[in-house]
């Protein structure tokens, strides 16, 4: 008998301090946690259990594959994304030792822990065995975590717990947050996808199955982000499943003439392509257009909107969870609408044609029903989500 395999990942996201450049120890690719060496990493992932794959050294972060996904150290934060029955929040405990002995950062800016509801609960092991459980060992560690449920508690949904700084332990003289070394808002994409579609499945078998460089670039994968700005870092298993991470080169690129200040961000994708439980996700941090005035290629960073269109045509799935987690300071728009509400706009006008039947796609994309939207402001942050499903 085959056991179902729980795609759906625990997303642990830990902040030492609002960007690496407030740490001020030399340049970013040695200071902070990138000092720590890998050996220690190995050891708190063996009490998660799971393994390092493969590792990519970036400009700003580390990038490592995972048998469960994906390991990304920043100099001052760590994202941890481990699916199946791992045991995420038993790697907090060390990682937060780890962060004071090896990286001399003693306490924690920000933390935030989410996932979307399992499909085999009864499966999970230690404090994932329920939502209660997991924010019981949280509130054990952070005196000031708040919890939450967004979207059907009955249907597709989403949780979330988040810790922020501790008024009476101040960190010293930090300036204000934003993306890594960078101004822009600190933010976050994922794209959640239930039921792929048959045709798209069965490429991530190994049967079917060229290496995985090849089956980036077949599927479109490698083309997400122009190519010139990605190093992507792909692995195929055995006898099926995909996981992917990407560094993406943002801000003065020679090619789309944007000036921003340059920056690194990743996007990371892993694929269970079972039947009876196939599901892909996508997450991606690069601080992205809600939308261009004008159409563009390629060889330019997508704004949100052709974002989402080419992940949904790429997994054809017929149920999907979007989240777009935004920092709050000063993120709207010149119109007056938050960035929630744009990002709410794009998801939308990204799967749902203006007119009923009007076939405004283009190759691959289905026309979908939105079936949940809400927006958070958590103070700091803000969140959009949005559940959409295939109209049938
Ligand atoms: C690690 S990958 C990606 C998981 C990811 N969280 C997702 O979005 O589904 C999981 C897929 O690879 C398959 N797989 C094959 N060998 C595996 C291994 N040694 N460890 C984990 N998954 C493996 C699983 O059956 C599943 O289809």
């Amino acid at each position: 008998m085959t056991f179902p395999f729980e795609g759906p990942e625990k997303l642990l996201e830990i902040w030492f301090a609002p960007s690496a450049k407030v740490l001020d120890a030399g340049s970013s690719s040695t200071c902070g946690l990138r000092k720590v060496d890998p050996s220690i990493w190995e050891d708190m992932l063996s009490i998660v259990k799971c393994k390092v794959l493969s590792v990519v050294h970036g400009d700003e972060m580390d990038a490592y594959l995972l048998s469960e996904s994906s390991l990304f150290i920043s100099p001052h934060r760590l994202i941890l994304k481990t699916c199946g029955t791992t045991l995420n929040l038993l790697g907090l405990p060390r990682i937060l030792e780890i962060a004071v002995t090896h990286a001399n950062l003693p306490s924690v800016h920000r933390c935030f822990y989410s996932r979307k509801a399992f499909m085999f609960p009864e499966r999970q092991l230690g404090p994932h065995r329920d939502w209660k459980y997991e924010v019981e060992f949280l509130d054990n560690i952070f005196p000031n975590g708040a919890a939450y449920t967004v979207g059907k508690v009955n249907g597709d949904h989403w949780l979330l717990y988040m810790a922020g700084p501790v008024e009476s332990d101040p960190i010293p003289d930090f300036p204000s947050s934003g993306n890594s070394q960078h101004s822009l808002p600190d933010c976050t994409i994922e794209i959640l996808m239930s039921d792929l579609a048959p045709a798209a499945r069965l490429p991530f078998f190994s049967s079917s199955n060229p290496a995985s460089v090849d089956l980036s670039a077949s599927l479109g994968i490698s083309e997400i982000f122009p190519s010139h700005l990605t190093t992507l870092d792909a692995y195929s298993f055995s006898p099926c499943g995909y996981s992917a991470n990407a560094l993406i080169k943002w801000g003065n690129d020679p090619i789309s003439e944007t000036n921003d200040t340059p920056g690194e961000g990743y996007y990371t994708i892993h694929v269970t392509p079972e039947e009876g439980w196939s599901y892909a996700s996508f997450e991606c941090n690069v601080p992205l257009p809600l939308s261009y005035p004008t159409a563009q290629d390629s060889r330019t960073i997508p704004d949100l909107l052709s974002l989402v269109r080419r992940v949904v045509a790429i997994f054809q799935p017929g149920r999907l969870t979007l989240t777009l987690f935004i920092s709050s300071e000063d993120n709207g728009n010149d119109e007056g609408e938050s960035a929630v509400e744009a990002a709410q706009r794009a998801f939308k006008a990204a799967l749902t044609p203006p007119t009923a039947g009007a076939n405004l796609f283009g190759a691959g994309i289905s026309e979908y029903k939105r079936t949940d939207k809400i927006n958070y402001e958590f103070g700091d942050y803000d969140l959009a989500f949005a559940s959409f499903e295939l109209k049938r």
